[in-house]
């Protein structure tokens, strides 16, 4: 049986919609969810090994994207939102009932992704968004318990699904990461 990787890219990877323009993202309570509206198509979507991104239960993988945070805004029972861990770059906002993470807002300004509000697309019922274009943190999953002897398997299952696998970020965006670090030290002209 496929090594199982996240239920949103396990049955095959299915392609966005480039006119679209977002949607709203429900949490997993069954009363008063927590949801949030996205005025916007999400960007650099990819599939997170991290122990920090919130995964589906039985998940080795969470699935995560970027949106301008200005698109963003919690639009039904906000009171039930708490920030996961206040020290994280990522601030996590997560339901307190159902333990979903809603939105990850970056509040450093001078962070490369400030800006950028991280979500999870699955939790949306509109079809269109981005779908994954690759696959980071692949190693860290062993930080949850996966077993260092299947790792061959799992990034070859990532593969096959057409995903790259990384242990941090894609090369584009530690690119990018790189180069707004570069031009803040005035190692390179800005
Ligand atoms: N190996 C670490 C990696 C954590 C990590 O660096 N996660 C990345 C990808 S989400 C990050 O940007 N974290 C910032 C944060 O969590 O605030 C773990 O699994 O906990
Ligand atoms: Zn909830
Ligand atoms: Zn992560």
């Amino acid at each position: 049986m496929a090594v199982s990787i996240h239920p949103s890219v396990d049955g095959g990877i299915k392609k966005g919609s480039s006119s679209f323009t977002g949607g709203t993202l429900t949490c997993k309570c069954a009363s008063d969810p927590v949801e949030v509206t996205v005025k916007s198509q999400s960007a650099h979507n990819h599939i997170c090994g991290c122990t920090k991104c919130w995964k589906p239960s039985g998940a080795l993988f969470s699935m995560v994207a970027v949106v301008p945070k200005d698109s963003v805004s919690v639009t039904k029972n906000a009171q039930k939102l708490k920030v996961v861990d206040p020290s994280a770059t990522i601030q996590r906002h997560a339901c307190t009932g159902c333990g979903v993470h809603m939105y990850g807002r970056i509040e450093n300004t001078k962070h490369p992704f400030y800006g950028l509000d991280f979500i999870h697309t699955e939790l949306s019922k509109q079809d269109g968004w981005q779908e994954p274009q690759f696959a980071a943190f692949v190693s860290s999953i062993i930080e949850s318990g996966a077993k260092p002897d299947n790792m061959g398997a799992v990034r070859a299952r990532i593969k096959e699904l057409g995903l790259e696998p990384y242990d941090c970020l894609s090369p584009a965006l530690m690119d990018a990461i790189a180069t707004h670090i570069a031009k803040a030290s005035g190692a390179l002209a800005a």
